[in-house]
């Protein structure tokens, strides 16, 4: 067996043990990291600015409600690089019991009332005061007995720049995905933080060029990111971008922001709570955007768009947005997809880049089920 087949097995009996954790590797990294943790070393604070003084894994939802809470993974076992999991002796840990968890509701709506509600979208935006929301749909696609920890492998190798994650939490679900969005970065004195938005498909020769539609809906994250600056007194900070970035069979355009860590010195919780969601999975002005996103959208978010990540471990946070992801039930892998929507939208083309973004997932899940 090599390596990664070995590594693919020990998630497998991780998940047959139904135990909790969150694997993960940072974009470039290639590196997976492991966090194993008991159920009392589970905790669910109702705001990130609640987790002043904790470390560990976050998974968070786009909106905290009882059915889905913050979730903090304390350490109880921690490992990095594939030779210091594979020591784990996964038979030593015991079972969990299955958590009384009632199978969530995944609506699943048809392209045309897609595209209607796309539509309706634009016609709001050319009417009001909102000028950018994010809409998004669920797609699902048939299980097999594939092997998820296989499934796991394959999505690290396809997509090296991103945070590729697999977690089981009994509150939350099982959940995969890679992810390229930073929400925050704090290493050593700097932290940093991105605006991305705008997506077209990836090309073979990189070579680009954007339109006043994605140049405009990147900018409005920009701008709502210097919004929060204000609130946080955050100056000077500096920018890099806008630059292109991709990821899977997508680009975006990004830019990054970053400034002295002692401005956030304990208030990063507080800050992280403020700043999301963002405008890149939320809207802008962010309160209209978000109440308009309750009505026309009939699923339940959960999870996607949410984010997580390492949270002072090894004294750094990296959090990332929770996009091309997936949760994963019994029978199926239920893919969540969205994008930006502003006045200069067409439908079609909406339809047509959330299946590209889709495309990073179903192409590993593809190349699973194929074997
Ligand atoms: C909403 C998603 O992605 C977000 C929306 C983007 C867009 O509208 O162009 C681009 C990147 C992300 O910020 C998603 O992947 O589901």
């Amino acid at each position: 067996m090599t390596d990664t087949e070995k590594l693919a097995h020990l998630l497998d009996k991780l998940l047959a043990k139904n135990c909790s954790f969150a694997v993960w590797a940072l974009p470039g990294s290639n590196t997976p990291e492991i966090l194993l943790t008991d159920q009392e070393d589970m905790i669910y604070p109702s705001q990130l600015n609640k987790l002043n003084g904790q470390e560990g894994f976050v998974f968070a939802p786009y909106h905290i409600e009882e059915d889905k809470p913050l979730v903090l993974l304390k350490p109880g076992i921690y490992q990095k690089g594939v030779e210091s999991i594979l020591s784990i002796d996964v038979d030593q840990l015991t079972m969990q019991k299955t958590a009384q968890q009632t199978q969530p509701k995944h609506i699943i709506i048809q392209k045309d009332d897609y595209l209607k509600s796309i539509e309706t979208t634009i016609e709001t935006i050319s009417t009001s005061k909102l000028s950018k929301v994010i809409v998004s749909r669920l797609i699902p696609h048939a299980r097999g007995d594939e092997s998820l920890g296989s499934l796991y492998m394959q999505l690290l190798q396809q997509t090296p720049n991103a945070m590729v994650y697999l977690v089981n939490l009994p509150q939350a679900g099982l959940w995969m995905g890679a992810t390229p969005e930073v929400l925050l970065k704090s290493e050593g004195k700097t932290i940093e933080t991105v605006s991305l938005a705008g997506t077209q498909s990836r090309r073979s020769d990189s070579d680009y060029s954007w339109h006043t539609k994605e140049i405009e809906e990147q900018a409005f994250v920009s701008r709502y990111l210097l919004d929060v600056f204000y609130r946080f007194n955050i100056h000077p900070y500096t920018t890099q971008g806008p630059e292109t970035l991709e990821s899977g069979k997508v680009a975006h355009l990004m830019t990054s922001f970053r400034f002295a860590a002692k401005k956030l010195a304990h208030k990063l919780g507080d800050f992280v709570a403020d700043l999301h969601p963002t405008p890149a999975v939320c809207g802008y002005p962010k309160s209209r955007a978000d109440k308009f996103i309750s009505k026309i959208e009939q699923h339940d978010r959960r999870y996607y768009t949410g984010y997580l990540g390492p949270w002072r471990l090894n004294e750094s946070v990296r959090l990332f947005v929770n996009l091309r992801c997936m949760e994963i039930t019994p029978e199926n892998y239920v893919l969540y997809s969205g994008g930006g929507i502003t006045s200069r939208s067409v439908p079609e083309d909406e339809w047509e880049e959330t299946i590209n973004k889709a495309g990073t997932l179903l192409s590993a899940i593809e190349a699973v089920q194929k074997k």
